[in-house]
């Protein structure tokens, strides 16, 4: 766990060897604690360097250690720091790769510090619910004066001659623990600002909050003031739930990338195409995104769009996103799509010009190319039946704006080959996405989860409740926009294409259809309505709310929509009531989470893990709430069914709020932990 060795006559070389990324679990900090005494006491040693196996210094204290920290062994972090710091002899942290969280510090508990230049250092633990900080490269590490020496040569190699260089010399002030914070003027009005910043955008998540509070203890109180404040804050942390909900979502964010197939074809036994080129057909706004996270991620790109002015507006955007970078040329001819490796589809979302494009791209491309659809709710195997190898045809869901978005949903059909799969997969991980392989249905996972959560919405405004009431308790419990300000963003006419498509609503449904009802289930027109009225968004400067101009982006409430919602329900014999904050939250969230177990239980999703990635990388759901399926389970399993059960028997001709069996049949069994579920669905496959 801590290697030892003496390098040249009196260095002390430990070396971390806790691979994958050398963290600090209770054998390593015990070997640390061991290491550092034997240097201490053994009087041929007259300085230490510490470094880490691997090319890695350290990735920070054992996350998964937190998931039982009363159970946690060895000598705490504070104690080997301690031990470190109050050595008589120089320590000297040779830093390579990465030194997080806990490693960096490691690192100040040594005297010197002495990084590689392509080293990165930081405190990114506000990602897992904890203190925060940012990440920064060696360079900028160097002026902070977090590293005291940056180095393009074998950085412990340099560290040694450095400890050799320093043996003997006092360590008072090398100490970190008795340097004095520097005085700042207007300490107080400083901090009260950070703290106003910091509340404002943390939208409910208490880390950063804490951070600040932290931060403030450290530059005013003497050293172990600070250090006792810290503990006690840390305690509130971890016994918050958001701590445990962000941790949950760090391992979920990787946990999609050991993906499997109802076949039982799984990522460690399939192999990717290789692809180094690829065609983008439809360079709208998502072909244009999708464009560029493929540049990005060195392939050569062919960017196809047959409307001329569509193209050389897409090759001005493009070009100027790419900043010179990336290899991508243009054309209006499908025919350059002939001998690429992959095809990423990104046209309108109409089934027939889908299926009338994947027809002639399967007669031009040539015999192997990965035909893959950007649609977000089309059927796969559809589009598939149109082409000569429907095994290489795969769903690869981007989400908007594609270059900067972090989800991937790469969706199999009944026929995607695990090497369609795999090639997607991998593709998605170049391009430095969350990737996540789904199961084919309308929505695959994303979107049908969307849609009850979209239809509470609107019942909502139909029952009384204003947009900006919805949107309030949705920010509040920490999406970065409500359902209402989110879907004025992407446009209401994308759902209206959709119920048209769906027939719900448009000149197919059938004549003497009730407004409010379709196949015997509630159905609200307000969308339909908006969009009839011309009101798509921020596009056309008039949605849910009002925009100083189409494309506007400071949203404003509009007293007509009020007058608008008033007349509706007056129309169609509707009374406004009172709708509380919690009725919000539980209608449109239930409604999500339900919707979720259904998906598990249909093995469209493989696990909870997998749903809750899509919802946190794709769809805003807050990270220190880790996801609909893990706030199920916070909340608890019996008060969700119990809800739903209640809002069902309110609303019994809203199929989306009666209880899922999965749901039924977890609480039936006494609500397990997440890690659990898997077993009680249907047809379960073993998790990997
Ligand atoms: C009431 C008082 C309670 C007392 C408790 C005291 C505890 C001490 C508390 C606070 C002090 C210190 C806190 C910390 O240090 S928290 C950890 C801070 N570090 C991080 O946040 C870094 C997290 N890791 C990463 O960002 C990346 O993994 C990376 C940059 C290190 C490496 O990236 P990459 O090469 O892309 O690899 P992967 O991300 O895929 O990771 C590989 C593999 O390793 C697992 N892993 C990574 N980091 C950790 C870790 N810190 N602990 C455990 N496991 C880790 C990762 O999960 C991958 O494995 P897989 O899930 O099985 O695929």
């Amino acid at each position: 766990m801590a290697q030892y060795t003496t390098v040249n006559g009196s260095v002390a070389l430990i070396t971390i060897q806790n691979p994958p990324v050398n963290a600090l679990r209770a054998a390593v900090r015990e070997g640390l604690f061991n290491a550092i005494q034997k240097a201490s006491s053994d009087p041929l040693v007259r300085s230490v360097v510490l470094s880490g196996q691997n090319g890695t210094f350290c990735g920070g204290a054992d996350i998964k250690e937190f998931g039982n920290v009363s159970s946690m062994s060895g000598p705490l972090l504070v104690e080997v720091f301690a031990l470190m710091e109050t050595s008589m002899k120089p320590v000297v942290a040779a830093i390579e790769g990465f030194a997080l969280g806990g490693g960096l510090e490691l690192a100040l508990a040594c005297h010197y510090r002495i990084g590689h230049s392509k080293a990165r250092v930081g405190l990114p633990e506000v990602n897992l619910g904890l203190f925060p900080g940012r990440q920064v490269i060696a360079g900028e590490a160097l002026k902070l004066g977090l590293l005291d020496r940056v180095t393009d040569h074998n950085t412990v190699d340099t560290a040694l001659a450095f400890a050799k260089s320093v043996e003997g010399k006092p360590l008072d002030n090398r100490r970190l623990g008795n340097r004095p914070c520097p005085p700042l003027e207007n300490m107080d009005a400083f901090f009260e600002e950070a703290m106003k910043r910091v509340r404002s955008r943390a939208r409910g998540a208490s880390a950063p909050v804490v951070c600040v509070q932290a931060v403030r203890g450290a530059a005013t109180l003497p050293f172990h003031k600070g250090m006792e404040l810290e503990k006690v804050l840390l305690g509130t942390l971890f016994n918050s739930g958001q701590a445990q909900a962000s941790q949950y979502c760090f391992f979920a964010e990787r946990a999609g990338a050991r993906w499997s197939m109802p076949s039982g074809a799984r990522w460690d036994t399939c192999r990717a195409l290789s692809i180094s080129t690829a065609a983008v057909i439809g360079l709208g706004t998502m072909g244009r995104g999708i464009t560029v996270a493929l540049a990005r991620a060195g392939l050569s790109v062919v960017a196809v769009e047959t409307q001329e002015h569509q193209l050389a507006e897409a090759q001005r955007v493009v070009s100027h996103m790419l900043k010179g970078g990336g290899q991508v040329s243009y054309s209006s001819d499908l025919q350059a799509a002939a001998e690429v490796d992959l095809v990423v589809e990104a046209v309108f979302e109409d089934m027939a010009l889908k299926e009338k494009l994947f027809k002639l791209l399967s007669s031009i491309c040539k015999p192997g190319t990965l035909l893959a659809t950007n649609t977000s709710t089309l059927d796969i195997d559809r589009l598939a039946s149109c082409t000569r190898d429907p095994q290489l045809v795969v769903g690869m869901h981007f989400f908007a704006p594609a270059h900067m978005m972090r989800l991937l949903e790469v969706v199999y059909g009944p026929r995607s080959s695990p090497e369609a799969v795999a090639t997607a997969m991998q593709l998605g991980k170049r391009m430095g996405k969350v990737s996540v392989a789904v199961g084919n249905c309308p929505g695959f996972v994303g979107n049908r989860m969307l849609k009850p959560y979209l239809e509470q919405a609107y019942f909502l405004l139909e029952e009384g409740a204003t947009p900006e009431l919805v949107d309030a308790a949705l920010e509040e419990f920490g999406f970065p926009m409500g359902v209402f300000r989110m879907t004025d963003l992407s446009g209401l006419d994308v759902g209206w294409r959709i119920r048209k498509e769906e027939g719900l609503t448009g000149p197919d449904v059938p004549a003497g259809q009730p407004t409010r009802s379709r196949h015997g289930h509630r159905y609200s027109p307000l969308g339909d309505l908006m969009c009839e009225r011309g009101r798509y968004g921020q596009k056309s400067g008039r949605g849910w709310y009002l925009y100083d101009k189409p494309g506007g982006r400071v949203a404003r409430s509009d007293p007509w929509l009020r007058n608008f919602l008033e007349e509706y329900r007056v129309r169609n014999a509707l009374v406004a009531r009172p709708i509380h904050r919690q009725e919000v939250l539980e209608r449109c969230l239930y409604a999500i989470i339900n919707e979720g177990f259904r998906i598990l239980d249909d093995g469209i999703a493989a696990s909870p893990q997998n749903i809750d990635a899509i919802y946190v990388f794709g769809y805003g759901w807050p990270k220190h709430r880790g996801g609909p399926m893990f706030y199920a389970g916070q909340v608890g399993l019996a008060r969700v069914l119990e809800g739903l059960e209640r809002y069902h028997l309110a609303h019994p001709d809203v199929p989306h709020l009666e209880p899922s069996s999965l749901l039924r049949r977890l609480v039936a069994s006494g609500s397990p932990p997440i890690h659990k579920w898997n077993q009680m669905v249907k047809g379960h496959r073993s998790q990997l």
